[in-house]
């Protein structure tokens, strides 16, 4: 079994997959052999004895114990300080070598960045994932910490995207910013015209973020043709229901990434 650990600025998403079972796009998908999977806050403040509990103990939770059956290990990491906790944490305590994604491996996938070296690791595996699974020209949108575009060209070349700021990061901003705000749930509108404040907010926030991510789609489309469409990460869902272009939703695209960089390279 395979662990594949993604550790983003907010949270560490971890997966184990059975690699005798198959995934991919004609059975089982992203999720093909995904025993268990489960989230851990990313903190700067753990040792890499804490992290190793927190991981065992929380694979222990999914009957996935540590000590047996793990035969390797896949790490990426958009937070370096705690990616190398976490890659201490599976060396000390589960006596694998884990394999760290980055730009400057060859992943099958020609990297058209101006320093390949420089683009996150959860944007390449989530690439490579796409590939996998849909046909080129691609468009992946990433909601997490940030909210990222990757292009993928219709030669299946990683052409590049776009940073924006995540939606929990905007919404933070805001209300600590406007004295008069406060925080609300955040649940789709009935109209874009809000006629309350949290109405006003709603409108603001997951119509705003839904019709930047379309037509940022638009953009990226006039440059690469019409694309295949797909969202991921921990707040997709909230924006998705808005939105027009994503109407696909991954979200196991970067640990099925993970998955595949680790079989591509071994
Ligand atoms: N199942 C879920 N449904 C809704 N929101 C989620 C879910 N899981 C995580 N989140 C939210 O997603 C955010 C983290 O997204 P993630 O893509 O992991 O970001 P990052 O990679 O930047 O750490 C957190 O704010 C968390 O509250
Ligand atoms: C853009 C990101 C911050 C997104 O990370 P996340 O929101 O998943 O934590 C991360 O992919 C990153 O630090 N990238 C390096 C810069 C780049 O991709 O060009
Ligand atoms: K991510």
């Amino acid at each position: 079994m395979l662990l594949c650990v993604d550790v983003g600025n907010t949270q560490i998403v971890v997966g184990v997959y059975d690699q005798s079972v198959k995934a991919g796009k004609d059975s089982g998908g992203a999720s093909g052999g995904l025993m268990g999977h489960f989230r851990i806050a990313t903190r700067n403040d753990y040792s890499s004895d804490e992290m190793a509990l927190l991981l065992s103990q929380m694979l222990e939770m999914r009957s996935l114990s540590a000590s047996n059956g793990l035969d390797g290990a896949v790490v990426s990491s958009t937070n370096p300080a705690v990616g190398a906790t976490v890659v201490e944490a599976i060396r000390r305590w589960f006596d694998l070598d884990p394999l760290v994604v980055s730009g400057d491996l060859d992943l099958g996938v020609e990297v058209r960045y101006e320093r390949p070296g420089d683009v996150g690791p959860d944007r390449l595996a989530d690439t490579v994932a796409f590939l996998d699974l849909y046909e080129p020209p691609g468009i992946v949108v990433d909601f997490g910490t940030a909210t990222t575009f990757d292009a993928i060209g219709s030669d299946g070349a990683y052409l590049g995207g776009a940073i924006a700021p995540g939606v929990l990061v905007s919404v933070d901003a805001l209300f600590s910013r406007a004295a008069a705000l406060s925080r609300i749930d955040m649940t789709a509108p009935t109209h874009a015209i809000g006629n309350s404040t949290v109405e006003a907010i709603r409108s603001g926030v997951l119509l705003g973020f839904a019709a930047m991510v379309d037509g940022m789609c638009a953009r990226f489309e006039a440059e690469i043709g019409p694309s295949k469409v797909v969202g991921t990460g921990g707040l997709c869902s909230l924006i998705t229901p808005s939105s027009v272009r994503v109407k696909t939703h991954e979200p196991w695209l970067t640990l099925y990434g993970l998955r595949l960089v680790y079989e591509y390279t071994r």
